[in-house]
């Protein structure tokens, strides 16, 4: 997919890995729908990235992805201003044990949110103009991180309901790929602040810190996976690995076979 003249929206657009995955879009021709429940830091990005790269292809709204009227709001506004909708990143998230219900909410039910709401506008069958659809994931969305178990949950679900996205939207004729980025440890306000949010897990902080030993990486590193991700249409249901030793594709085993 070349993304000249394409539209995209980035949900947790105004900070960390959803920042750098609008600032890639952009520097490779797409324009940019920042939806962020951060207006100060929303705001602030919108104009940074209007002087960069010119005042009709960015545009902010302030967003909470719990939210099923502004989510609606913020996509038809998209459709509205660009034309349509291409790329989603359904990136906002969150980490906090002692808040959980709240981190369901966010991770899993966001996802699923943007997921749903973005169809309407993008579903070949309904007028749309099909397109491809990012779920940020997690590392922890493919094995367990023991001190944060919600978080490990929700992002397991992400990868899962990624996967069976995919094959629906194969099976229906959508014309959406779907796809889900499953970073390790990146360098962002997350990361900083996740030793006070394990909650009832407070006591795996060691634990917690022997897996980030392993090492960081940059938002720009994950962006860049983003970028692959959308541009190569061979990609769907694919969940793809980010860290600092490695990339790669993880090997889903295939079904099960029947027994002889
Ligand atoms: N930082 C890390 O080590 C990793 C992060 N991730 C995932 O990457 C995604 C982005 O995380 P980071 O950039 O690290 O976090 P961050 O905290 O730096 O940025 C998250 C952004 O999402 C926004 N946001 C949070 N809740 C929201 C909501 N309800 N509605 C709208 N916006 C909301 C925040 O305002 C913020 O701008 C998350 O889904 C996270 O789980 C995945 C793997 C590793
Ligand atoms: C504490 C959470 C901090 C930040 C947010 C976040 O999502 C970070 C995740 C970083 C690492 C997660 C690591 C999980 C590791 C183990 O569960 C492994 O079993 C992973 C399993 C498969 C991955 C394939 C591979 O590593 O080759």
């Amino acid at each position: 997919m070349a993304l000249s003249g394409k539209s995209a929206v980035v949900t947790g657009a105004a900070m960390g890995i959803g920042k750098a995955m609008s600032e890639i879009l952009l520097q490779n021709g797409a324009k940019v729908v920042l939806l962020d429940m951060n207006e100060a830091a929303g705001k602030s990005l919108q104009e940074a990235l209007s002087k960069q790269y010119g005042q009709d292809r960015t545009l902010f709204l302030i967003c909470n992805v719990e939210s099923e009227e502004q989510m609606k709001a913020a996509f038809q506004k998209t459709v509205e201003t660009f034309g349509g909708i291409d790329i989603l990143c359904n990136n906002a998230g969150m980490l906090n044990e002692s808040e959980w219900e709240k981190t369901v909410s966010v991770n899993l039910l966001g996802v699923i949110r943007g997921t749903y709401v973005a169809l309407q506008h993008m579903n070949k069958l309904t007028g749309g103009r099909g397109g491809v659809i990012v779920n940020t994931a997690s590392l922890a969305g493919l094995g367990p991180l023991p001190s944060c178990p919600v978080y490990t949950a929700t992002k397991h679900a992400v990868v899962g309901f990624t996967r069976a996205m995919a094959g629906a939207s194969a099976a229906s004729g959508y014309g959406i790929r779907f796809n889900a980025l499953c970073p390790g440890f990146v360098q962002t306000d997350l990361l900083s602040n996740i030793l006070a949010r394990l909650g009832p897990f407070s006591h795996l902080e060691a634990l917690t810190q022997t897996f980030m030993d392993k090492g960081v990486i940059n938002t720009s590193d994950v962006a860049k996976c983003l970028l692959e991700l959308v541009t190569d249409e061979t990609k769907n249901g694919e969940a793809l690995i980010v860290k600092s030793d490695l990339k790669m594709y993880m090997p889903f085993p295939t079904e099960p076979k029947t027994p002889k």
